[in-house]
């Protein structure tokens, strides 16, 4: 008995060492040494910088190609900076939680207040834990085994609320996880879907690759981050105050240290701590930009997928497995090889991070315990007497710093826990940054492209306008826009409006026409001549860089393209796409009425066939190709636009049934402008405009008849010149045989000649 309590009088120095260490510890990383700074330069840092770069690099993989790999890397390279815990990813996280949280009135504010008080209470309940841990050992020191009874009772009571509100903060994590989602999922939801930022990121702008990848995973995986590291980092930054100061309450009752017993364990403790939070922010990887770089790769291998599902018809026609499990395999491999390298870099940064914060500060604590023991006055060892004998603590002496010992220890534990996950929060802090920078770059893009300004990677430089007076104007600039009103009189204008693609290649410089009522314009040309980039001006859907245009508003004009988009729904859905079942009853259309709209695309036996109006099936797959095409022409009737903007949307659809949706079109009032090289359908046009495919175009009435018989004699010339080619070669073979000249290549060396 003599010698425990002789060695826990010489622990209860030990109370004041936790004090002042846990003190010390809180006002960290406040100063900076150079000498330190100086020895992770030269030593650690350059032993971590030589395993870096012995790294495997994704582009050096001989194993994988070329192509998609470099492109990958480099886009991956290309970004402006590299996310890290800094003063951007400050300013981005602060502008992010203002959508978050948009006031303190809103829920999900009172979540985080629920939420912080449950990690307050935990902490409270940590510090009362050992509190009766400690008196829970007194009781068995002094023998009282009522009170120790009492004591377990306690601490079984206490266990019901403790566990309750360790549950409740995983709880609230989880729920403040889904309401940031929440929020940032209808934040961005609109932006995406606001002035057709859906269709611009992808066609107009290549800054976002993969808009689906950082609309979902950047999201939950943003919002998960940031709710976890809030608990994460709160709980700890709690407990080392409120344990801190537990402590401290401790240390005060101490009686009997020196100095040097005093200042030496909390200086060291500062120095041990502070040395490894420089080392492991000197060594640490750059988790934040590696976290990007992932979920850009994962974005571009789930693209790669869903490429394959969009287009497999196509590819199993073309037998393309080959080249698409290649491509496929490929983008898995970069992914896989970059996760490689970042467990590469997790593994020696985790044998740092123990070695620094398991072993060399469990040495520490050791030292900080011997410290005060070797230097701290006698007091604490045993009184002897005259005659020798030694003087024993009281029972209730030594009960009291057992109790105090115990408690002490629980609470240093729980301290230097709290300091190891503050630290090792640091490389979650580095990840949450790479995910805030993809979903602040994704938000600010769609603001951006919201607001009519577009960044392509590569502008053509093919983009020089003449105008009417076949001047040059120089390089077209644009960063301008032209001039585009609404007309009130329903008519479209376009005066000298130069058709540019998004990669700024100008396909027809100075486009002037007029169309209004009663006109019906055919528009025809070579391949990629601007036919459907008309349409698209027309639309809206690409800017105009140079010129006017006044234009009815957008829901006027109905496009209907050459594929269909079919909807998920009922069969009534593809017909009345993009409106509703209610805003069709709205619109007093019933059943009865879509039915004489398929009769007059011939189409009702479809009805019948799929199980009546209400039948849900993948239309995509389900219809034929004409089919889809007469739905696209069906819901024209049923939204009657003034225009009509049809980019050869009856291509598969016999010329019978052709003729009549043009023809019922015109009846209904409808203005068409239709791309179609068939020469059936230039009977329902008055006007043709020809695109020579050069930049050049023309304007004109279109007489069919003429037309039709200009394109008679076209044919016949045609079929009589297509034998001209071989019948020359055997005219020249006969020549050389013969050793004879013929008129006919004398006149056209003439010909030449002249
Ligand atoms: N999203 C886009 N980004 C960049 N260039 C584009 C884009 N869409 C079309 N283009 C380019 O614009 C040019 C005109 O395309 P457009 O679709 O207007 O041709 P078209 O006359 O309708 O041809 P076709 O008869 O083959 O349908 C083409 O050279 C095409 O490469």
């Amino acid at each position: 008995m003599a010698n425990v309590s002789k060695l826990v009088y010489k622990h209860a120095s030990f109370r004041n060492v936790t004090t002042i260490t846990a003190l010390a510890c809180a006002g960290l990383a406040v100063s900076r040494s150079s000498m330190i700074d100086e020895f992770i330069r030269r030593y650690l840092h350059r032993w971590f910088g030589r395993h870096r770069r012995s790294s495997p690099d994704t582009a050096n993989d001989a194993t994988i190609d070329h192509h998609l790999i470099h492109n990958l890397t480099k886009s991956m390279d290309k970004r402006k900076s590299s996310p890290a815990l800094n003063a951007a990813f400050m300013k981005q996280l602060k502008w992010i939680i203002q959508i978050l949280i948009p006031s303190w009135k809103s829920p999900e504010f009172a979540l985080l207040a629920i939420h912080s008080l449950a990690l307050i209470c935990r902490s409270f309940i940590s510090i009362y834990v050992a509190g009766l841990e400690g008196r829970v050992v007194r009781c068995i020191v002094q023998k009282r085994f009522r009170i120790f009874l009492i004591n377990i009772a306690k601490w079984l009571a206490v266990a019901i609320p403790a566990t309750f509100v360790n549950s409740s903060i995983r709880y609230m994590e989880n729920k403040l996880g889904l309401a940031f989602r929440d929020r940032l999922v209808h934040y961005s939801y609109n932006a995406y879907f606001q002035n057709q930022t859906y269709y611009r990121v992808s066609n107009l702008d290549s800054r976002l690759t993969n808009a689906d990848e950082c609309l979902t995973e950047d999201i939950r995986e943003f919002c998960s981050s940031i709710s976890h590291l809030y608990s994460q980092l709160t709980k700890p930054v709690l407990d080392v105050i409120l344990m801190t100061s537990a402590l401290f309450r401790l240390g005060l009752q101490q009686r009997g240290y020196s100095y040097l017993g005093l200042i030496a364990p909390p200086s060291l403790a500062y120095t041990v701590v502070y040395v490894t939070a420089r080392i492991l922010r000197r060594c640490s990887p750059k988790f934040g930009k590696l976290t990007a770089q992932e979920a850009q790769l994962r974005g571009n291998l789930r693209y790669v997928h869903s490429r394959l599902i969009t287009n497999s018809e196509e590819i199993a026609f073309y037998s393309g497995h080959k080249v698409e499990h290649n491509l496929l395999y490929q983008s898995y491999r970069v992914l896989a090889n970059h996760l490689e390298m970042i467990f590469k870099k997790r593994l020696w940064y985790v044998v740092l991070e123990q070695f620094l914060m398991k072993y060399c500060w469990s040495a520490t604590g050791m030292v900080m315990i011997a410290l005060p023991v070797l230097l701290n006055r006698d007091e604490d060892v045993d009184s002897t007497t005259e005659s020798g004998e030694t003087t024993l603590p009281k029972i209730d002496v030594v009960s009291e710093r057992t109790q105090t010992l115990t408690t002490a220890r629980h609470l240093l534990a729980s301290t230097a826990d709290a300091f190891e996950r503050i630290m090792s929060s640091l490389k979650e802090i580095t990840e949450l940054a790479g995910y805030t920078s993809r979903v602040y770059d994704m938000l600010m893009v769609f603001k951006d492209i919201s607001d009519g300004h577009y960044v392509r990677k590569t502008v053509s430089k093919n983009n020089n306008i003449n105008d009417d007076e076949g001047i040059q104007t120089g390089s077209l600039d644009i960063n301008k826009r032209g001039n585009v009103t609404e007309s009130q009189d329903f008519t479209i204008q376009l005066n000298k409006v130069a058709v540019v693609t998004p990669n700024g290649d100008v396909i027809v410089p100075n486009l002037t026409l007029q169309i209004t009522d009663g006109m019906h314009l055919l528009i025809t040309g070579p391949n990629g001549c601007g036919k459907s980039s008309l349409f698209r001006i027309l639309s809206g859907l690409w800017p105009i860089f140079k010129g006017e245009m006044k234009k009815p508003p957008v829901s006027s004009l109905f496009y209907i393209p050459q594929r269909p988009y079919m909807s998920l729904g009922t069969l009534r859905d593809q017909i009345i796409y993009p409106d509703t079942k209610a805003d069709m009853e709205s619109k007093g259309i019933s059943d009865a009425d879509l039915e004489d709209i398929l009769d007059i695309v011939c189409l009702n036996y479809v009805v019948q066939r799929e199980g009546g109006w209400d039948a849900i099936n993948d239309w995509s797959d389900v219809l034929s190709g004409g089919e889809k095409q007469r739905v696209g022409t069906a819901r024209l009737f049923y939204h009657k636009p003034k225009f009509a903007l049809l980019d050869e949307c009856t291509s598969a659809v016999s010329i019978d049934v052709e003729g009549k949706i043009y023809q019922v079109a015109k009846d209904k009032g409808i203005i068409l402008l239709s791309i179609s090289h068939r020469p059936s359908l230039w009977k329902y046009h008055t006007h043709v405009l020809q695109f020579d495919g050069e930049g050049g175009w023309r304007l004109e009435e279109l007489n069919t008849e003429a037309r039709l018989s200009l394109k008679d004699e076209k044919e016949k010339l045609e079929s009589q010149l297509a034998g001209v080619p071989l019948m020359q070669k055997r005219l020249l073979e006969l020549c050389s045989l013969l050793g004879e000249d013929s008129v006919l290549t004398k006149a056209e060396d003439n010909y030449r000649y002249e």
